[in-house]
């Protein structure tokens, strides 16, 4: 989707001010690792792991994106929450570019440790983010006092406690005692929640944060993590392998799920709309590997594309990256990527990266690819839908 700017998908109903976050036409590349001898021979292979992506994060937002492995969710949240610096594009948090603030550059409105503090993650293995040698207590003093030197001990420790008493760890003094080793995996996920609530965050980004937990406990933390939400006014982009997951938490929450493909957000929405009725090619292969979303739908024998080879994210295909595997791809889409249209869609709405939503399109009058079906009317409005 390069050569043009997209406006960001994700404003609200109210306009721009109650915006977080927000992304424009950010790409982010990495240098692939090489060995000594390799380094001497050859360039780098430059992954691109995000490719022109413009998304706002209003407050109290709820965004769960899915995707293959590997097609760049981890890289863009941590984007979203300013961990990552993009190779192109700019994040803004409240109106503050976040690298900017970080280099100290131009008029800084916003230090960048403030914006640091309001931008928190949630790590997939809470296990490994705690610390072992230490007591949860310590764990989760050291951050309070790092962010908020002038608070004092008896305050710290009764937010602390207030937190974990929150999160159903009850009574809190027993909890804040133990070792991560003492805690089981979904106490070890909910003091990896305290320490992100404890900074009061704008943003947090739940890194397949209940992947790890049983099913039972799952559900559990995902209607903690709404509630939370709800009364922190946290707004989460929460990262999942499984539509079922990130459906749960966009439904719930009445937020939008993004579905990512090779770096791109193809499809964004209303859950009900993406999953019930999606409108991208590859949104409808994400709904088809999923059959457990709707029991009584009937079981479809092939997976709906071409290849099942995923390109390679170094070298991904020219025009729309879809097109060597979609079963409806003409030559347009070689020629020309799609973008999101979020100009024209109503805030919240769903938004599509296919040439097949524009009945206008020259797709429409295009060649279709070798083994695709020969689609020729447009099945879908104009209206991005
Ligand atoms: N630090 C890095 N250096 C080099 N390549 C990277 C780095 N981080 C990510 N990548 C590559 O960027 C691409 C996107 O990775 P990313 O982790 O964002 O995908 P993902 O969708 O979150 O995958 P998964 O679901 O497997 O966690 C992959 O090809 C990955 O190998």
């Amino acid at each position: 989707m390069s050569g043009h700017t997209s406006s960001p998908v994700g404003r609200s109903a109210t306009g721009t001010d109650d915006v977080v976050m927000s992304l424009e036409n950010v790409s982010v590349h990495f240098d692939e690792k090489q060995g000594f001898v390799d380094s001497l021979f050859n360039e780098p292979r430059r992954v691109k792991a995000v490719s022109d992506v413009s998304i706002d994060i209003p407050e109290n937002d709820v965004l769960a994106l899915v995707g293959e492995s590997g097609c760049g969710k981890t890289t863009l949240g941590k984007t979203i929450i300013g961990v990552q610096r993009p190779t192109e594009g700019s994040v803004s948090y409240r109106g503050q570019d976040v690298w900017d603030a970080k280099d100290g550059v131009g008029d800084v409105t916003i230090p960048h440790g403030d914006i640091r503090k309001a931008l928190q993650m949630i790590h997939q293995d809470p296990g490994a983010a705690l610390n072992p040698n230490r007591k949860v207590l310590t764990s989760l003093e050291a951050p309070l006092e790092r962010w908020d030197p002038e608070m004092s001990t008896e305050d710290r420790r009764a937010r602390i406690f207030a937190l974990l008493d929150r999160v159903g760890m009850e009574p809190p003094q027993d909890y804040a005692h133990r070792y991560p080793h003492q805690l089981s995996g979904g106490e070890q996920q909910r003091v990896a929640l305290v320490r992100t609530l404890l900074m009061n965050p704008d943003v947090i980004l739940a890194d397949e944060a209940v992947s790890a937990l049983d099913v039972s406990l799952r559900v559990e933390t995902m209607d903690l993590l709404l509630e939370l939400q709800t009364q922190f006014n946290t707004s989460f982009v929460f990262i999942s392998h499984t539509l079922s997951n990130a459906r749960y938490l966009a439904e719930k929450a009445g937020g939008r799920i993004g579905i990512m493909y090779l770096g791109e957000i193809v499809e964004i929405g209303p859950p009900d709309e993406v999953l019930n009725d999606p409108q991208h090619p590859y949104s409808k292969v994400l709904r088809w590997a999923t059959a457990d979303l709707d029991p009584n739908e009937q079981e479809m024998v092939d997976p709906p594309v071409r290849s099942i080879d995923i390109p390679d994210p170094v070298d991904p295909p020219s025009g729309c990256g879809f097109h060597t595997r979609c079963p409806e791809a003409r030559e347009a889409c070689k020629r020309s990527a799609p973008d999101l249209d979020a100009e024209n869609a109503a805030p919240g709405a769903r938004c599509v990266a296919c040439h097949r939503t524009d009945p206008t399109h020259e797709y429409w009058n295009s060649e279709p690819l070798a083994g695709t079906e020969d689609t020729t009317t447009p099945d879908v409005g104009g209206d991005g839908r």
